[in-house]
């Protein structure tokens, strides 16, 4: 028998410009999320978390190496002993700001970062950010797993390399917005398909700059099976899941060995 994994999600409306009424927010959805019973053994929050979609400023908001996160985030892990998928964050580098995204593990340790690499034109984000240069895939107590950033689930051959890379759960901090809901739940479940893997996508709500943000969380079966959904309010998603659906998956339907690279790679 294997042990379930069980996942929350933190689905929240994000004040753009305002880090501090941000990061008050999720250390408070953090504390209830840690409460629940039994505790979940990750957490996974939205895209660019601590400032919104505020690109014109994001040069003086973004988070200088991402340290405050980073402290904020480890101490949390290592107090609940719970693993955290940081959404993703405006982080400051040298000479640039990156969308990121970090994971740690139970003890507070980082295991990687992943920086979005398809950046999203009809939003600008390509005149305020540097896209990333590597893939998001990490292992997190022994599970292969990948992460990639909202625009990036359009983005087919990204997810397919993931999976080739062994990812088996697929996680998506995301700040998606209307009226695309309907290709939202469609990419999301067919990259849950097509590589026969959890799919777990963590959206924003409410409204920032005219543009309104349709929450509508998912956790997707490797069948394809939607097995949580949030709403369009703040809130916190959990569900249980089992990795060695994946493998029977895999197994009933081996799409993974009757590829034929040669002829379309
Ligand atoms: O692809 C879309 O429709 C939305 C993508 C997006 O909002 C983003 O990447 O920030």
């Amino acid at each position: 028998m294997t042990i379930p994994l069980r996942i929350a999600l933190i689905q929240m409306n994000i004040v753009s410009g305002d880090t501090e009424a941000n990061f008050a927010k999720l250390e408070a959805r953090l504390e209830e999320a840690a409460a629940i019973d039994p505790k979940p053994d990750l957490i996974i929050f939205p895209e660019m978390w601590n400032t919104g979609y505020a690109l014109t400023e994001i040069n003086e908001l973004a988070d200088p190496d991402g340290l405050r996160t980073k402290e904020v985030i480890a101490a949390f892990c290592r107090k609940h002993k719970i693993n955290v998928l940081a959404g993703s964050i405006a982080q400051k580098r040298e000479n640039s700001v990156t969308n990121t995204a970090h994971v740690f593990n139970r003890n507070g340790e980082e295991v990687t970062e992943y920086s979005k690499i398809h950046l999203f034109k009809l939003m600008n984000e390509h005149l305020h950010l540097e896209p990333g240069q590597q893939l998001g895939s990490f292992n997190l107590e022994g599970i292969p797993a990948a992460v990639m950033i909202c625009y990036d689930i359009r983005f087919p051959e990204l997810a397919r390399k993931l999976a080739l890379e062994g990812a088996k759960i697929l996680f998506v901090p995301a700040e998606w917005p209307h009226p695309r809901l309907h290709h939202w739940r469609t990419l999301l479940q067919a990259r849950a398909i097509e590589n026969q893997m959890y799919v777990v996508s963590c959206n924003t709500v409410g409204e920032s700059g005219g543009t309104s943000f349709f929450g509508h969380s998912m956790i997707i079966d490797p069948w394809g099976e939607v097995l949580a959904e949030a709403a369009e309010e703040e809130t916190i998603l959990v569900a249980e899941i089992d990795m060695a659906l994946v493998d029977e998956v895999r197994g009933r339907i081996p799409v993974f060995a009757d590829r034929k690279p040669p002829l379309y790679e």
